[in-house]
């Protein structure tokens, strides 16, 4: 479903070329869920803006659906950092913006939205302001408006990096249910091993700035319900933080192939 090949990019500033990713290569297969982790400032925000047609890479392709990505992609949802909510509109008035922007009538919203803020736990909240939920519930704000377009790709920014342990883990799960009943191939990004581990099926790990990849390592037990307690999620964990810590991966360019 996605696939990064030999991609550079290089922010230029007046001050100066700042090089933010070297030689990525790696794929995600349709349904599957990747974690990208690795130090502060690697470029894991910029990849997901390549991923998403914000940036263009420098050199090297990426390839969403088929198509390769130069703009913006229709079936494409990404749910930024800060959760992307207008303070000044309602629950149901931001889940709708990207429907509105489509020119969808007000039945066909009602039809999308209502069972969705069910499923997402924020039925009776819909006229409530960003500033009367909870971080949990913005999070799910911006996950319904991410989901109310019938995505085939979802991009996450560190989606739950402001939550508390226990509302973090209860949307990992609601994350996993979604993706499973959709077949959504996702992409998020995270400074939580733990997270990473839970979710990531595949797991690519990124070296210090310029970001390379790493390693790319297979999780099959990503997404299932007692994984958290296993043996191997706490070995998979140690695995990668050792890797976290250990010095870049042979090779100039580094990258690796998933
Ligand atoms: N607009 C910009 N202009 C110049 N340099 C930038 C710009 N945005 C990011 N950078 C630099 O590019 C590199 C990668 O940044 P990016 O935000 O992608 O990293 P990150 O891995 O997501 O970081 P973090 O984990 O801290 O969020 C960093 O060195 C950063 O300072």
């Amino acid at each position: 479903m996605i696939r990064v090949i030999d991609v550079d990019y290089i922010y230029q500033n007046p001050s100066g070329a700042v090089t933010a990713l070297e030689g990525i290569n790696f794929s995600v297969a349709e349904g599957q869920t990747c974690a990208l982790i690795g130090p502060s400032g690697c470029g894991k925000t910029t990849l997901l803006y390549l991923l998403a047609g914000l940036l263009t890479p420098l050199r090297g392709e990426i390839w969403v659906g088929g198509e390769r990505v130069c703009r913006p992609r229709r079936q494409t949802a990404v749910i930024l950092q800060d959760y992307g909510l207008l303070p000044w509109k309602t629950v149901w008035e931001n889940a709708a913006l990207g429907l509105n922007l489509r020119r969808y009538s007000r039945r066909r919203q009602v039809e999308k939205l209502s069972p969705l803020l069910a499923a997402l736990g924020l039925k009776g909240l819909e006229k409530r302001y960003p500033s009367q939920l909870s971080g949990g519930q913005k999070q799910r704000v911006a996950i319904a408006r991410a989901l109310s377009l019938d995505p085939d790709v979802l991009l996450m920014d560190e989606p739950f990096s402001a939550l508390d342990a226990l509302t973090r883990e209860g949307l990992q799960q609601t994350l996993i249910e979604i993706q499973n009943q959709r077949r959504l191939t996702t992409v998020l990004v995270t400074h939580n091993i733990e997270e990473a581990v839970f979710l990531g099926q595949k797991i690519i790990i990124f070296t210090e700035a310029p970001g390379r990849v790493k390693a790319v390592l297979d999780n099959p037990g990503a997404g299932g319900k007692d994984y958290r307690f296993t043996a191997e999620f706490h070995q998979f964990c140690s695995q990668v933080r050792r890797m976290l810590g250990s010095s870049p991966g042979p090779g100039k360019r580094g990258g690796a192939e998933g």
